[in-house]
């Protein structure tokens, strides 16, 4: 991302959105936060609106989408709002079979563990994603300066989900394709990472002035195995975005040691989670990125006392970083108490008001 060349994209109050400046590692009025998983989860009006649909004919429905989407934002105040989805819609939209089961997550009937399996990958049009168009098309009028996050799942974690067959502790069978047919494992990934740009292009023509690729299980990786056998599926992803401007967060957990790796595969804003403090983290990552977190989304359950305490540990090891974004180090936990995020956002803004 050239910081120096606005993008013909965001309107210039969403440009000048405090979230897009930390991006860009320009000064801001106040730190700016969102929360990974902010939409859905505990929220009283998403269970409300969800009641009797499925979650993932719930992303396929614009005017659900845009609703809550929304809820968070009028909620807690937060300063971006994430478009509600699934990293698994992408996949569904080309025809995989797969479902999200509540409490456990997306579950593929078939696995792909054959080169006659990855054939059945097709590319990823904007027409079978028609809905995220239309939903963001609503979403952006919506949101008036809010800057709206797009995202999608990165080729790794994509991987992992649909070669296991669904969530895994210690993906064997994806390392097992990764060690054992390294071939078919890298033709795997640059599909994915086609798919995912197809997917990430989508959102950002639509309207997204930012995107996060989320690399939820990729810290199950030592650091010369990501270098050789996924960064280069993550960067091919990141170049596919390159030419909007806008801003792309890198995220995993349990990446302390990937850090370094996840900004260099083209990321502008690297995200951390709660196990390395943020000064060490720029430490790791080097100049010219921003960073996001780190709260442990488990703090939340404590006393108030304990969360301002927990927070003004993040934000003063923020204090000499060149752009942050405050988030929590993973997502919400699903009992969260809301009342709790909103406080948060609170904090953090007051703390930080320049
Ligand atoms: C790994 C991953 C998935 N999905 C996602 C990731 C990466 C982020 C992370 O690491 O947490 C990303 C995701 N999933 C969802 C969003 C929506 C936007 C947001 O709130 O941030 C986002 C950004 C909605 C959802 N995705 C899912 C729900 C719950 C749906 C339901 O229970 O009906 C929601 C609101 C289901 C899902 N989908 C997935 C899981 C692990 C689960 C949870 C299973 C469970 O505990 O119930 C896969």
């Amino acid at each position: 991302m050239n910081a120096n060349v606005r993008p013909s994209g965001p309107p210039t109050q969403t440009y000048d959105s405090a979230f897009l400046k930390a991006c860009r590692r320009e000064p801001v009025p106040h730190t700016p936060v969102w929360f990974m998983r902010q939409a859905g989860r505990s929220l009283p009006e998403y269970l409300k609106v969800r009641e009797g649909i499925p979650m993932l004919e719930s992303c396929m429905r614009p005017e659900l989408v845009t609703e809550i989407t929304l809820q968070p934002v009028r909620r807690h105040k937060v300063d971006a709002a994430i478009y509600f989805s699934d990293i698994v819609v992408p996949l569904k939209a080309i025809g995989v079979d797969l479902d999200i089961k509540p409490g456990v997550g997306p579950v593929v009937a078939e696995p792909i563990r054959t080169r006659a399996d990855l054939e059945r990958l097709r590319d990823l049009t904007p027409e079978d994603v028609h809905y995220v168009t239309e939903a963001i098309g609503m979403l952006t009028a919506e949101l008036g300066e809010t800057p709206l996050i797009g995202f999608a799942g990165a080729p790794f974690t994509l991987a992992s989900y649909l070669v296991e067959g669904g969530p895994s502790r210690n993906h064997e069978h994806t390392k097992a394709l990764m060690y054992g047919d390294p071939q078919l494992w890298a033709d795997l990934l640059d599909r994915l990472a086609e798919i995912t740009g197809a997917f990430l292009k989508v959102q950002i023509e639509a309207g997204a002035s930012a995107v996060q690729l989320f690399d939820s299980w990729v810290g199950a990786l030592a650091p010369a195995d990501y270098r050789r056998s996924v960064m280069p599926a993550s960067a091919k992803v990141f170049r596919e975005v390159e030419k909007y401007g806008v801003p792309r967060i890198h995220f995993g957990v349990g990446t302390g040691e990937l850090l370094g790796l996840m900004g260099e595969a083209g990321a502008d804003v690297v995200g951390v989670d709660w196990r390395v403090p943020l000064d060490e983290a720029a430490r790791r990552v080097g100049p010219g990125k921003a960073l996001q977190g780190n709260l442990d989304p488990a703090v939340l359950f404590s006393t108030p006392e304990a969360v301002e305490t927990k927070t003004r540990e993040v934000l003063d090891a923020a204090a000499g970083l060149e752009g942050h974004v405050f988030n929590l180090g993973h997502g919400v936990l699903p009992t969260t108490d809301p009342d709790a995020l909103t406080r948060l956002v609170d904090y953090v803004h007051t703390q930080t008001a320049r």
